[in-house]
């Protein structure tokens, strides 16, 4: 392991880290902010998962998450959203391909062989945070729009191992909308009946944990009426009484400006769960 980078911010640490991961193959990168601690502390840790076209340092640059990351007295990480490097499947287009591994595990050639994103995130990641940080096994987990999608998945695949979960502009219901189904057929192939289990809404009905799901969205994010469409998922909680929050925000696009105005709140809700 190698640190990239290293700033005080906020009483603590924000620092890049660049690892072998053994799961994808490849060097990975991933933001850690550490509050002030005490030596030998543990704190619990949320884990950030960015959205299409990002690496590890849009969110620790735009979000201003250390602040509330301070307050809260959490840990944050925040990996790159795919594999990387010359030896790694890629495609052209900026919703396929390095940059967009919709955090699942892909079957299909070329991809299988390094896109694992889903194990990188639910498994390897923590392991190493729990093992080299001053980090508890206390976990959360929340993401933007590609990102948003990961984190709905991991917590309702893995009941019991986050403690809340939250998206800002998800992709809800993948199966349903182009991006995923262009990311699901390259990566899982066209047999849909695979899809449902990387898919938040199809997941939803067999989930072994309610955890409540808190979503914001910007009524102005050009992405809402094709690609997001967070009425799928909260009419399919309705019929299940899954407990979800969707706050719809006038004005707020898709951008980090939107997520910077309503961050406050979802780290006042993870850490009320993984401090309770
Ligand atoms: N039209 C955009 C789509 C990608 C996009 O909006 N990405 C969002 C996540 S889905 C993002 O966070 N972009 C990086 C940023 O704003 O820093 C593009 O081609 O870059």
């Amino acid at each position: 392991m190698e640190r990239l980078e290293t700033h005080g911010c906020f009483g603590g640490t924000q620092e890049v880290w660049k690892h072998a991961s053994a799961t994808l193959g490849c060097e990975m990168r991933f933001g850690l902010y550490t509050p002030a601690h005490d030596p030998g502390e543990r704190l619990p840790v949320v884990y950030w998962l960015s959205g299409l076209t990002c690496n590890e340092q849009n969110f620790i640059t735009k979000a201003g998450a250390q602040a509330h990351a301070a307050r809260h007295r959490v840990i944050v990480v925040a990996p790159d959203t795919s594999p990387r490097g010359e030896g790694v499947a890629d495609d052209p287009a900026y919703d396929l391909g390095q940059g967009a591994g919709f955090y699942l595990n892909a079957t299909q050639a070329p991809w299988a062989a390094h896109y694992r994103m889903h194990d990188y995130v639910v498994t390897e990641l923590p392991a190493l945070i729990e093992a080299e940080f001053a980090a508890s096994d206390r976990r959360s987990i929340m993401g933007h729009s590609m990102g948003g999608h990961g984190a709905l998945v991991a917590a309702l695949r893995h009941p019991g191992r986050y403690r809340a979960v939250s998206a800002f502009a998800p992709i809800v219901a993948p199966a349903q909308v182009p991006w995923g189904e262009k990311a699901f057929s390259a990566y899982l192939g066209p047999d849909r009946t695979a899809w449902a289990e990387w898919d938040a809404t199809a997941l939803l009905a067999g989930a072994a944990e309610r955890l409540p799901i808190l979503i914001d969205q910007g009524e102005a994010d050009s992405f809402l009426e094709d690609q997001l469409k967070p009425w799928i998922l909260t009419e399919e909680a309705a019929r299940l009484g899954h407990p979800v929050t969707l706050r719809r925000h006038p004005g707020h696009d898709h951008s980090y400006y939107f997520i910077a105005s309503f961050l406050a709140d979802h780290f006042a809700h993870h850490a009320a769960a993984l401090q309770g």
